[in-house]
């Protein structure tokens, strides 16, 4: 498996051109990116992270780490994902990272999402979707997205978003409207961000192999 996800991660380096400001996701396929990226540091212009444990990782490689407030928009944001359709829409934020990687990948021209073979699904939902809530939301919104989904939210006790916020995982789900899905999901107060991808889906999917596949 980390094989896979090694070489998918460093075929992602053939997106990146000389200069650009790259956005970086979260996880342990993005760390093989990140250490192919190390390589080139010195040809381009730096990074955008989408959470603490990326920074850490890029800038113990000595890449910059610039506030995407400063930068505007990217050419490019490299990230991992739980599960990937066929149509390159995707649940993420198994790491919890998933509103600042809905930002960063909102902010890209291109969105290359880089996966194992086994993150690839005919329909989304068989990895319980991440949604992060500010905490006091937590029991309306578990409420609300039981109502809205028929899923079995369950808080992931201990974890605490970089954004000071809390997960609910939503389980037995079967998501074939996931634009739908992930529009209702936004609507409900105190839900920060839904770790559904399909409104703005991955533009290029990477599955690591030998050799990676490219969809
Ligand atoms: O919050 C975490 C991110 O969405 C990750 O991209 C996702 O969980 C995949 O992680 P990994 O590459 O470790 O399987």
């Amino acid at each position: 498996m980390s094989a896979s996800k090694r070489l998918a991660g460093e075929k992602a380096i053939d997106y990146v051109e000389d200069g650009m400001i790259v956005g970086v996701g979260t996880g342990s396929t993005v760390a093989y990116f990140i250490d192919a990226l190390a390589r080139m540091r010195d040809r381009i212009g730096g990074a955008v992270s989408s959470s603490e444990q990326s920074t850490q990782h890029l800038r113990g490689h000595g890449i910059d780490v610039l506030d995407l407030n400063a930068v505007g928009p990217l050419p490019l944001y490299v990230d991992g994902a739980d599960e990937c359709d066929p149509h390159r829409r995707l649940i993420k934020g198994g790491g919890a990272a998933l509103t600042r990687e809905k930002i960063i990948a909102e902010a890209s021209e291109r969105f290359v999402c880089i996966v194992d073979p086994a993150k690839q699904v005919p329909v989304l939902g068989r990895f319980p979707l991440p949604i992060e809530v500010i905490p006091m939301a937590r029991s309306l919104a578990a409420r609300a997205i039981l109502a809205a989904t028929g899923g079995q939210p369950v808080w992931r006790e201990g974890v605490v978003t970089d954004n000071g916020n809390w997960i609910l995982d939503v389980h037995g789900l079967s998501i074939t409207d996931p634009v739908a899905m992930e529009r209702e999901l936004n609507q409900i107060p105190g839900v920060v961000g839904v770790g559904l991808f399909a409104r703005r889906p991955a533009d290029v999917v990477i599955v690591g192999g030998e050799p990676p596949l490219v969809l």
